[in-house]
């Protein structure tokens, strides 16, 4: 029997150099499961879970999530994926991320996304997240359907 290699990547970037909307084209292409630490967190503080909660107040500081705390909850997702072949986009962001998800899995492909600071910068202004659905746009290079009225500005 020939064992199959399982796809396990990691997509890094610094905010706004565009690791959500690549990651949404990459899985659907390839048909893998995608996980996104900041999706997670903004569900779980939706539900008001006990993570989601102790997340909210380091998110409004401007904070990382403790890196114990968002390791946990990365990793029992991951495991939840079995033998699936999966993104992960926001995770690790530290050192002992790194290494706790190092320790968890193997890691076979890393995309970094290589931005310059002043396109970043170009990008986040024209920004925007629909607050229903969570999806980004933006007003010059993937622009919404509908009117942007209903579309929450985010920076
Ligand atoms: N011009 C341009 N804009 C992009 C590209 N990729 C993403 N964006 C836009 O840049 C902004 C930041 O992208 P996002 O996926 O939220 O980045 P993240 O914070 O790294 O997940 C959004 O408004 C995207 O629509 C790209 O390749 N070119
Ligand atoms: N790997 C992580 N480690 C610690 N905190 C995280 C991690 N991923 C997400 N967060 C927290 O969630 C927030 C939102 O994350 P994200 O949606 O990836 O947005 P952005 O890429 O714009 O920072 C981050 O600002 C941070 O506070």
């Amino acid at each position: 029997m020939v064992a199959r290699m399982l796809f396990r990547a990691v997509i890094m970037g610094p905010p706004g150099s565009g690791k959500g909307t690549i990651s949404d084209r990459i899985v659907k292409h390839f048909a893998l499961k995608h996980l996104s630490s900041g999706d997670l967190l903004r569900l779980n503080i939706q539900k008001k879970t006990e993570i989601g909660i102790l997340a909210k107040s380091y998110i409004e500081q401007g904070q990382l999530v403790p890196d114990d705390v968002i390791t946990r909850l990365i990793v029992q997702e991951l495991n939840n994926f079995g033998e699936h072949n999966w993104l992960l986009d926001g995770f690790p962001r530290t050192v002992p991320q790194a290494q706790a998800l190092d320790k968890a899995h193997q890691i076979n492909t890393v995309i970094d996304l290589n931005v310059p600071f002043q396109t970043i910068k170009d990008r986040l202004t024209a920004r925007w997240i629909h607050p229903g659905s969570g999806r980004v746009y933006n007003t010059e290079f993937n622009p919404p359907k509908v009117s942007v009225r209903i579309f929450l500005f985010f920076i």
